[in-house]
């Protein structure tokens, strides 16, 4: 059984948390809070508590709250630690995971030069294949990785080129506050387009992000230009192969990031979370070798199954495609749909 630590409980650590606890090969030795709050008492019925620091445990000690040690202490009991801290902490953090001597996986705030490999579980699982610093590369780049990786494996892929359009922040981030603007990304491409580089193997990748308010989900336009000519109806074949992938239809009344929350919640998912990647059967536009769709992206949840799969890959667990379906499977995710 794998043990693992979750090293900042927040939009992300408590969902990885919660995957990896549906894991049967995994289980959640411990997690990192810094404060006594709600959402500390709500993991407290679940999870073994420890603090980020001495004066965290002291604020805890002087709680309800039990905190059974700092997270140094957790560390001693744990195969590896996902580092869900905000934005930078993580490379604050790596210190004290090697001296540690444990594998640790950061996520996409962290820059690919922190580790030794950036992850994506379509788009290249063997590249942290028992490495013991990795990256799960953001939400943005994971849902790009997907769809992008999904047609290079039948179709080939020489270009790509996508508009992002990002949420602000998240639904429950009030410290960034609504925004009333639309603030492009300045310089191109956007760090989506090398990021993705750094989980695919592709020659071209020009992105830009233009953030505008909201906090649902972000959707990107993606516009490929393929090896191989391509169909609609290829298209639609091809994502159906792939389970982090779903096709949805405005003519169901899935018009809008509003009704696809609202279909994580139809689903049952605890927190209404879309792991899978929606790209509108609408949207999909295919004319030889190129090929343009539509896509959205649940930010909060999409890394999370990726971040299980490397968990397996960087301890040399299961292979790609027994890991993927393992995961998959645990955590509800439909499968070829
Ligand atoms: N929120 C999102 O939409 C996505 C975020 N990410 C990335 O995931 C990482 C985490 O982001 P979020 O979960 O959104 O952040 P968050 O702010 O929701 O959660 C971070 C948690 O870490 C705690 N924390 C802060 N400093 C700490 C420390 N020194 N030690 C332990 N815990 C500490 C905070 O109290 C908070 O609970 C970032 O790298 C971010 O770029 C990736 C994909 C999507
Ligand atoms: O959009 C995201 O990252 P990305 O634009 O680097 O893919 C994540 O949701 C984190 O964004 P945030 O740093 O605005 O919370």
């Amino acid at each position: 059984m794998i043990k693992v630590a979750i090293n900042g409980y927040g939009t992300i650590g408590r969902r990885v948390a919660d995957a990896v606890r549906a894991q049967k090969d995994m289980s959640v030795a411990g997690i990192v809070k810094r404060k006594p709050d709600y959402v500390a008492r709500e993991a407290s019925r679940n999870y073994r508590i420890f603090s980020s620091d001495k004066e965290s445990l002291k604020a805890f000690s002087q709680s309800s709250i039990e905190a059974e040690g700092t997270m140094e202490e957790l560390l001693d009991d744990v195969d590896i630690v996902v580092d869900a801290t905000p934005e930078g902490q993580g490379e604050k953090n790596i210190q004290v995971y090697k001296t540690a001597r444990k594998k640790a996986i950061f996520q996409g705030g962290e820059s690919a030069a922190l580790v030794e490999a950036s992850f994506n579980a379509y788009g290249n699982f063997v590249d942290s294949w028992g490495k013991d610093y990795v990256r799960v590369v953001s939400c943005n780049t994971t849902a790009m990785a997907r769809t992008v990786s999904a047609c290079m494996e039948k179709f080939g892929v020489r270009k790509v080129e996508a508009t992002i359009i990002r949420r602000a922040t998240d639904p429950n981030d009030s410290k960034k506050g609504p925004i009333n603007a639309i603030e492009p990304s300045l310089g191109f491409p956007s760090h989506h387009g090398p990021d993705l580089k750094t989980v695919l193997k592709i020659g071209e990748a020009n992105t830009v992000a233009i953030k505008v308010p909201t906090t649902l989900m972000h959707v990107h336009v993606v516009n490929l230009t393929l090896e191989k000519s391509i169909t609609q109806d290829d298209t639609l074949d091809l994502f159906k192969e792939y389970g982090r992938i779903i096709t949805v239809s405005g003519k169901e009344g899935l018009i809008s990031t509003a009704q696809l929350m609202d279909l994580g919640k139809e689903m049952g998912r605890k927190r209404g979370d879309l792991f899978e990647i929606p790209v509108w059967k609408e949207s999909i536009f295919a004319n030889n070798d190129n090929l343009r769709y539509i896509q959205a992206v649940h930010q909060e949840s999409d890394v999370v199954p990726e971040n299980v799969d490397a968990i397996r890959s960087m301890l040399q667990e299961k292979d790609k495609e027994t890991s993927i379906e393992e995961t998959d499977r645990a955590m509800e995710i439909r499968g070829k749909n």
